[in-house]
């Protein structure tokens, strides 16, 4: 197996695969547009922000695993990888303390005007009148939008600050001392901290707007280490000019993909706004963490077959039927039922086959498109290996 690593990754996991005898190509500079060349013969290839666009996809011949060494997939394109078949797995909640590290750093940055300070400091000017004006966040009131890994790791954190904290997100809320709440009107015109955890999806998309940054309070402090895609920037740079938020801010519009090198982004001239180098989840706790679960993914796929952590397997397969049929275990009883289904011109979306112990008898459960006729189901009962089966519609 060839493995391409197209980011930084800790070098004692790369020694962990090369032990299992894998190939490994290690070359953190590659960026979007090398990666269709360079990726062409891999097996399997591990980034965490680089690219992988279609191209990169369609012209690889031999790959089949694509690790997102890190949370968010949306930097592979994954509709052209369900085309071709190949696995995409992430490695979620590995990098979640490091992000909230950082979003906790950036509410405290932004109430104390850290950043201000040290370039003043640095310019030679003194001002202990302006920079004693913080509110500080004990009793404050924290908005966490999207309370998975990352935003459970912050409201831990900010609970041992003394906030008062409310979440919401499309799951169940639980833990921390959290207060759910559903309607962003009711929230955000109370909430000193929003700090937003989603995943970059249709419905996410711009959904920090003009409206919802009018609902916020004056002066209140707004993070964003997700995605830079769940905010609309000129909505947001209109709200710090005109409600003085305070802003920190790890990712943002056409952040810069290559690891070094000149930016520009509106935002430079904003004082309010803090924005790192898209480092959430750059620690080294973090990245030991992330390097460890690709590692496992990838042997873990040698060995059994299984992939960990696939985002792209169908959430809901077409299917309303299932069949089990539990048989005796011997070549030619399962082709047989195969055989009479394929001749009905029934699909089978998914099909597991399971030993009992001692190997004598096998269970096979199929999900199907269409049902079985009585005659189809009647020939699989006459076959003297078959010795139950059970044919259901599902809900
Ligand atoms: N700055 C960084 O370096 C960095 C590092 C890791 C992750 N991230 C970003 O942060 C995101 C969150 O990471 P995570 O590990 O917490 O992921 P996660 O999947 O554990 O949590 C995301 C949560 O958002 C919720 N959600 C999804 N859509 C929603 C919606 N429309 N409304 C409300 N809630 C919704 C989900 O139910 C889930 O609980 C990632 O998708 C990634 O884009 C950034
Ligand atoms: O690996 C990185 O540097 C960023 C990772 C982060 O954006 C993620 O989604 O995990």
């Amino acid at each position: 197996m060839k493995v391409l690593i197209a980011d930084k990754f800790p070098e004692q996991y790369i020694k962990k695969l090369e032990e299992a005898g894998i190939e490994v190509i290690y070359n953190p500079n590659l960026g979007e547009k090398d990666l269709p060349e360079a990726a062409r013969e891999v097996d399997c290839l591990v980034v965490r922000s680089t690219v992988v666009s279609a191209e990169t996809i369609e012209k690889s011949l031999n790959l089949n695993l694509i690790v997102r060494a890190g949370a968010g997939v949306n930097n592979i394109n994954i509709p052209a990888a369900n085309k071709k078949g190949i696995y995409v797995a992430n490695c979620p909640g590995k990098n979640a303390i490091a992000v909230a590290e950082l979003a906790i750093g950036l509410m405290i940055a932004c109430d104390r005007r850290i950043p201000n300070n040290v370039i003043d400091f640095r310019e030679g000017k003194w001002n202990k009148a302006e920079y004693s004006k913080a509110k500080g966040l004990h009793g404050r009131t924290l908005a966490i939008v999207g309370y998975g890994h990352i935003g459970k790791e912050v409201a831990k954190r900010a609970q041992a600050l003394g906030m008062n904290i409310y979440a919401k997100d499309i799951s169940r809320i639980e833990g921390y001392g959290v207060k759910d709440f559903s309607e962003f009107d009711k929230v955000l015109p109370i909430a000193d901290v929003v700090s937003v955890h989603l995943p970059s999806t249709p419905e996410t998309k711009g959904l920090f707007n003009e409206k919802m940054f009018n609902m916020m309070k004056d002066g209140a402090i707004f993070i964003n280490t997700s995605r830079a895609d769940v905010v609309d920037e000129d909505a947001l740079i209109k709200a710090v000019k005109e409600k003085n938020l305070r802003v920190g801010l790890d990712v943002f519009k056409d952040e810069p993909e290559d690891k070094k090198g000149s930016v520009s982004s509106k935002l430079q001239k904003l004082e309010n706004v803090y924005v790192t180098h898209h480092i959430g989840a750059s620690t080294e706790q973090a990245q030991n963490a992330v390097a460890e679960e690709t590692v496992n993914i990838i042997l873990g796929y040698i060995k059994s077959g299984v992939i960990a952590h696939w985002v792209n397997k169908a959430k809901a397969p077409d299917t309303h039927y299932q069949l089990v049929v539990k048989h005796y275990d011997k070549p030619g009883v399962l082709a047989s039922v195969l055989d009479i289904i394929k001749d009905g011109d029934i699909n089978i979306e998914e099909i597991e086959n399971i030993i009992f112990d001692g190997g004598l008898v096998a269970c096979c459960t199929m999900k199907l498109k269409a049902p079985l006729s009585n005659e189809m189901l009647e020939k699989i009962r006459e076959n003297p290996n078959v010795i139950t089966y059970s044919h259901v519609m599902l809900d």
